[in-house]
């Protein structure tokens, strides 16, 4: 016997799941619209904490720890789960991208990096000092710095970091993004040009903004190196989720921080909502007003 139904339900396909910059190796596949982050015991740390704060809507669901061939991983949701081949970017937020602890470590045992070296040649073979050329290494928090000037991080309080289309190309190259102008042509192709996406990641941003302004979490972190998802696809849809917490550590109560003033060492500032006022200030401005 068949069976059928006069309003057949159209069966959605998902799309595979992608990743546009990190670590490789980082994330694994779950099931049910979930994925797997390698477990880090500071990202498991904030995830709990922000399920019941009022950020929980701008942060994947998170379902605590889970293990495959012997390796703990975080378990959180998709955010392209309920999208149809998305446009993705990320763009790291902030004016710093190592934390101060990372800052005294390298004081008190410096380690130079010979891969780090080898990154910042490829991109300007006139970067290092004569000393660090004589070592062919560099410290990292030297190389984070450097990458922060370069692009917009130092001067905007965000960089762009990687932009996955629909169409499957793929760019990352964006280390010397840094000007105003160079990010919104990224943005408007980022959008090919839809004003109506730009106007949803306006409002969205504008939402995130008024909740991080009154969120206990973000008050009481340091927040370096996280990024902001963004997420759109043909249908319209679009969505900012804030992901990457392997670098939010907590600070010593009762300091709390503003996020907008700027960095001296020792007031462990971040410049998140510096970033992001600049960042509502860009999209406001090429916007047309309605
Ligand atoms: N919850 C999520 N849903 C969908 N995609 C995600 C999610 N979390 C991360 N990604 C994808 O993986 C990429 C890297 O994520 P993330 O920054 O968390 O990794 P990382 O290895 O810690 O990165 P980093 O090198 O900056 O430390 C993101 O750019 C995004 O494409
Ligand atoms: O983007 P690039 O130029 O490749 O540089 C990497 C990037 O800054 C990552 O955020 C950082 O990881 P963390 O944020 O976790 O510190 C990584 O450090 P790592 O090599 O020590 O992992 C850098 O190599």
């Amino acid at each position: 016997m068949v069976n059928w139904s006069p309003n057949p339900v159209a069966v959605k396909k998902r799309s595979p799941w992608v990743q546009v910059v990190g670590h490789a190796g980082n994330f694994q596949m779950g099931s049910d619209g979930r994925l797997l982050k390698k477990f880090c015991e500071c990202e498991q740390q904030c995830f709990l904490q922000l399920m019941s704060d009022s950020l929980q809507p701008f942060v994947p669901g998170y379902y605590g720890v889970t293990q495959r061939d012997e390796q703990d991983y975080n378990l959180m949701d998709d955010l392209l789960a309920d999208f149809d081949s998305p446009c993705i970017m990320d763009c790291k937020m902030g004016s710093r991208t190592y934390l101060e602890e990372e800052l005294e470590k390298a004081r008190e045992c410096p380690q130079p990096r010979k891969d780090m070296y080898e990154k910042m040649i490829a991109v300007d073979p006139n970067a290092p000092t004569m000393d660090e050329r004589a070592r062919q290494a560099v410290l990292k928090t030297r190389y984070m710095q450097w990458r922060e000037t370069l692009s917009s991080t130092a001067t905007l309080g965000f960089r762009i970091e990687g932009i996955k289309k629909s169409d499957g190309t793929c760019n990352t190259n964006f280390k010397r993004t840094k000007y105003k102008d160079e990010v919104i042509q990224t943005l408007e192709d980022f959008v090919d040009n839809n004003m109506l996406i730009l106007r949803s990641y306006l409002q969205r941003l504008k939402e995130l903004r008024g909740v991080l302004e009154k969120s206990d979490f973000f008050k009481a972190h340091e927040v370096v190196g996280s990024s902001l998802l963004f997420v759109h696809d043909l249908t319209g849809k679009a969505g900012i989720w804030m992901i990457d917490f392997g670098k939010t550590v907590p600070l010593p109560p009762p300091l709390t921080l503003d996020h907008r003033s700027p960095w001296v060492e020792g007031n462990r500032e971040d410049g998140y909502l510096w970033g992001l006022d600049n960042f509502i200030d860009i999209l406001t401005n090429i916007l047309p007003e309605k």
